[in-house]
This record gives structure tokens, sequence and C-alpha cells, in this order.
């Protein structure tokens, strides 16, 4: 018999996989005085004369948390390493990297420990959160690499020279073996080759870019990185569509290159400049920002992309569609930035449409492709569900999914469950309703305030409100433990949009569920679905295969037009491109051919 969905929730919240979720152990052990580093690049140095200065917060997040009042009870989740907010640089104490110039001397600053655990004794890593990672989900995956002389991938973090601080924080993370994604790309990138990957959500692709470059700057004798003047020159920047996602992004790099000596800066819309501009005078190696705040950046001439050596794009698909490939475009191909061949440019996404691909490889000099899994599919780890709900039922049945889902869950607590709307108004509107039938919800979306929407992520993650109501500005890259459910209250219009969203949930070889609403609005999006489900081994509803079976080809202006299920996924193997159409001059010219499904006025909102 099938199992029911409130099973299944009840079942990603205890995976029998050995997850520590809920082990109760809270560290709480106070940050203790160290010796100065001095990282391994920068030792036999002459120090310099500089002072350092005094110490302050070294928050680079910008936005005033103060206003948040007392930490929201602490989580219920127990002290994962992973993305808490309320416990690193936002905290206010000591340390950060505080000296004015950057570059030799930031090697003797204290800097915040962004793991809230200075007391050596409590770095056994005997918890392994991380290695609870069903791996085996992921070993039978098929990977394909296409490109010249492709460097072979490796087994164990042990066998890639990334340099001891850099592994040592690896531990700390408690990552103990590469994923399929980290296996692959962080060779080719550590040998300086452009890269275009794919791979499943919560594969951990953010690693691996952030290694290779953390890797390389410590590596690189020669560089220069003092501001000159006010002007900021990152060595590497890291493009990212959300506010959100950046800020995430930021905490994970920080995390990789503590103690390392290599210094990481955040910088995104919605949040004070003057701090951010503050921070980037500090000096800054590696740069992670939204494009709209750059741009404005770049503008003032306070940020030069001048001696850029890593360019990596999140979310690469989104970041070269209609809505921001023009800022992309002036960013990478108008400013400053070395051209490519110069640079090493990598690109990563879950989704690549072949579309997309041929525009990124204006971007890219000789590259590599590597998909791991087949380009947009989404993880067997997730159970997916698609139920037929008429409009007017949708609320009711949302309720009902809830009401049973808190009945099954642990000790009637109710799961954390991301419920995705279309519209601004309908997660507001949705959101009140919630509250007022008893769930404690609470929403993010573009026309909240920053402020508002960190206050809502915050408050989602630590459990204290378990429902989110979120547009698709939550769709794409975040990583928040122990999503449980992730609910398509409206489907989106495009597969892959629906391939980020229910990716939020079965993370990092985790299980988790995703529901779909589905009627008769959402019959263009029914072949789509129903191939991806079946392709992640998903029970497909007959009525659903009905529908799919009388409708044309819709889910997404780009993909599966082959209907194969692997193979061929690199644009460049495709025979139009072999024509001439593909190459330097890929014929999509700024105007883009693509519209990935957003209008150009979303930019705002996601950025
Ligand atoms: N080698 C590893 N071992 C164990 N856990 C890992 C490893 N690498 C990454 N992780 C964890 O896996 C989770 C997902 O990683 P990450 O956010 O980078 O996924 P992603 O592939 O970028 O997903 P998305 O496509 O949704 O952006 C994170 O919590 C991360 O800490």
């Amino acid at each position: 018999m099938r199992t029911s969905w409130a099973d299944s929730v009840a079942a990603a919240e205890n995976p029998a996989s050995g997850s520590s979720a809920n082990n109760g152990s809270v560290r709480t052990t106070s940050a203790l005085t160290r010796p100065a580093y001095v990282p391994p690049h920068l030792r036999n140095r002459p120090p310099s004369s500089d002072p350092p200065a005094p110490a302050n917060s070294g928050s680079t997040s910008g936005a005033d948390r103060s206003g948040y009042g007392a930490p929201l009870g602490g989580s219920r989740w127990g002290g994962g390493p992973r993305n808490d907010y309320s416990r690193s640089g936002y905290s206010g104490g000591g340390g950060g990297w505080n000296n004015r110039s950057g570059g030799w001397d930031r090697g003797r600053e204290r800097e915040v420990n962004p793991f809230g655990d200075d007391d050596p004794t409590e770095q056994e890593f005997s918890e392994q959160e991380n290695s609870g990672i069903n791996f085996d989900a992921y070993e039978d995956i098929p990977v394909e690499t296409s490109g010249d002389n492709v460097p072979p991938p490796v087994n164990t973090f042990a066998e890639i020279d990334l340099g001891e601080a850099l592994n040592q924080n690896i531990r700390r993370c408690k990552y103990v073996k590469p994923t399929p994604v980290q296996r692959h790309a962080i060779p080719i990138s550590l040998a300086g080759r452009d890269l275009m990957a794919c791979a499943q959500t919560g594969s951990g692709k953010t690693a691996a870019f952030c290694f290779p470059i953390i890797s390389g700057i410590m590596k690189d004798q020669f560089a220069q990185r003092r501001p000159r003047g006010r002007v900021a020159f990152p060595l590497a920047l890291i493009l990212s569509p959300t506010r959100e996602l950046s800020m995430q992004i930021h905490e994970e790099a920080k995390k990789f290159a503590y103690q390392t000596g290599v210094k990481v800066v955040v910088a995104y819309g919605g949040a004070p400049i003057n701090q951010q501009l503050r921070e980037l005078e500090r000096g800054v190696d590696i740069l992670v920002a939204t494009p709209g705040r750059l741009v404005d950046l770049l503008e003032r001439a306070r940020v030069s992309l001048e001696l850029i050596k890593y360019l990596a794009l999140d979310e690469a698909d989104r970041m070269l569609d209609m809505g921001f490939e023009p800022q992309i475009r002036k960013i990478v191909q108008q400013m400053d930035m070395p051209p490519p061949g110069v640079r090493q440019t990598m690109l990563f996404s879950a989704t690549f449409p072949k579309e997309i691909q041929r525009l990124a490889s204006d971007f890219l000099s000789t590259y590599i492709f590597l998909a791991v899994g087949r380009v947009g599919s989404s993880t067997d780890l997730i159970a997916q569900r698609v139920e037929f709900v008429h409009e007017s039922d949708k609320r009711s049945h949302l309720m009902d999914l809830l009401h049973a889902q808190k009945a099954n869950g642990v000790h009637g607590k109710q799961a954390l469950t991301l419920v995705f709307v279309e519209t601004k108004k309908g997660a507001d509107s949705l959101e009140h309703w919630l509250c007022i039938n008893g769930f404690p919800a609470t929403t993010i979306h573009g026309d909240r305030t920053q402020q508002e929407r960190e206050h809502a992520l915050k408050s989602f993650k630590s459990g204290h409100t378990p429902i989110l109501v979120a547009t698709d500005v939550a769709a794409r890259g975040l990583d928040i433990p122990h999503v449980a459910h992730v609910v398509n209250f409206d489907l989106p219009n495009d597969i892959d949009d629906y391939v980020h969203r229910i990716g939020r949930t079965g993370r990092a070889g985790k299980s988790g569920l995703a529901t779909a609403f589905f009627n008769e609005n959402n019959t263009s999006m029914a072949r789509a679905l129903a191939e991806l489900m079946q392709e992640s081994n998903q029970e497909v509803p007959a009525w659903l295969s009905r529908y799919a079976a009388r409708s044309s080809y819709g889910g997404g202006k780009n993909r599966r037009s082959g209907g194969g299920r692997f193979g061929g996924r690199d644009f460049r193997r495709d025979s139009s491109y072999n024509r001439g159409g593909g190459g330097g001059g890929s014929g999509y010219g700024a105007s883009g051919g693509y519209s990935g499904g957003y209008g150009p006025g979303m930019t705002s909102a996601w950025d």
C-alpha cells in the first residue's frame, strides 16, 4: 500500500539514516585567547608595522540585527554547525578582521571563530553531523564530463592538496568525504580550468567552488590585496541571485576560510551600504555579492575587479536569464574584470537549460562541462507527491496536511514546512490565514524589508515559526536544516523552478517530502512534472499521466526537448552547435533569446 504523506513527513523528520537532528547537544563554550595565527602562505614574511585596530564585531552583514531582540529561544534542533546566524559574526563579540590594510599583516588579527567552538577540547569530531550524510544515495549517480583533458576525480579530501588550514576547516565542518560534485569539480578547478557544473540540489556545490578559490588564494604568493585609497580589490567574486543566499554563502565561506588568512566579505542590497563599504575598506579577498549591490559599488568606484582571478556564479542559469543578464554582462564584460582565460570562471547550478548554457559560454574559456545526475533532475531523496486540488480547496487542503503532520510530528511539534506561493500578496494573505487558524507562520518575499526577510528566515530556522510561506525568492540555494516538507501551494510555470523549490528539503543525503497542489491551471506542467517524477523513481498518479499524455510540452522554455534520460546534456554536443551556432559568439546577445520565466521587473525583488 502507498505510504501516506503524513507517514512520509514523520519519516523525513526521523530519518533512520542516523542523522543527528535533535541530538540536543548545544555547544556553549566561550572564546578563548589563542596565539596569533599566521597563515601558512604568509609565514617568513616581514611583519607589518601597522598596529591592529581595536576589536569590534567583525560583522559584515550590513543589516542591523539588534532590533530582533533576544534569540528566539534557541534552536530546537541542537547544535549543528551550519548556518546558524545567531552564532557567528553577528554576535558582536570580539575579534574580526579589523585592520585597515588587509594583506600581509592580517594574520596577526584575532578572527571570529565561525564554528563558535574555540575550546580545542570541543573540537572532537565525534558527533559527525555531516557524516550522517547518506552517501550511498549518491554513489550510483551517473556523471558526465566533457571537454579537453578532464582532470580525474578524487575519492577523498586527503587526495587533494587544499592546504592544512582548509583541511582543518573541512574537519571542523565534519565533512568526512567529498560529495560527487566535489569529487569531480574540485580537481578540475584546482587545475585552473573553467567549469560549468550541474549537480542536484543539496549536493554540496557551495564547497565545490569555495574550496578551490580559497586554496588558490592561499597559494597565491604574489597577490596584492591591499585596498588602494578607498577602492577594494577582491581576488575572487562569487555572485548569487538573492540576498539571503549571498549571506549564506558568506557564512559558509567564512567557515572554510577560517584561519587561512583569506578574508571574505559580503555585499547585498537592502542593507546599509556604508557598513559594507567600511568592511570592504578593511580588505577583501573573496567578495560574495548580489549583482545589483555590486553594480552600485562599481559605479561608486569603491570596488575594482581588476585583480579578479576567480569568478563563480552560483545558480548560474538564474544569473544569466533575462532578469539578471544585463547586470551580469555589465559586471563581467563592461567593467575592469580580466577576460575569460585570464580569470578562472566557474558556473554552478542544479539546472542548466541549453539556451543558458549557450549564453554562458560567452563567459568561459575552453571549459569543462560536468553533470552529476541528469541536468535539472531532482534527487531521489525527496519523496514527491502531487495531489489534485481545486483552487478554492487549497487552503483547507493545506490545513488538513498541517494538522495531520502535527499529529505525526515529534512531541506534537510542527515540522518545518516551506509553502511556496505565486505572488507576494498571496504569501501575505496565506500567512495571515494560517496564523489566525493557529499555525505559526511567517513569510518571505520581495516586498518585505530586508530586516523582515532575515527575521522571518531566522524564526523559521529556529523552529519558532515552523511554517514559512515564500515566493520564489526562497526557491534557490537556501540550506535550511530540517525542512521536512515543501508544499507547492501554487505550482510554478517552469519545471526548473519546481526542482529548486523542492530542493529545499532532502539535502546532504537526508530525506524529505514535497507535495504539489495541481489543478487545471497547471496543465502545461503536467508532462514535465510526470517525467521528472518518473526519473526520480516517484509514483506518478494515473490522472497526472493522463494530463501529461494530453498536454503539449510545457513546463519551461528550455528543456527535455530530446526526452533523453541521460547523455548529451552539454549543449556543445548538440549537432546545431557543431554546425556553427555555438562557441564564442553564441547568437544570444544581451537582449537574450531566453526569458527564463522571470520578467525584468523581478530583479530588484530578488537582489
Ligand atoms: N562533503 C560533505 N559532507 C557532508 N556534508 C556536506 C558536504 N559538502 C556539503 N555538505 C553539506 O550539504 C548541505 C548542502 O550543501 P550546499 O548548500 O552547498 O548544496 P547545493 O548543491 O549548493 O544546493 P542548492 O542547489 O540547493 O544550492 C550543506 O548543509 C553542506 O554543509
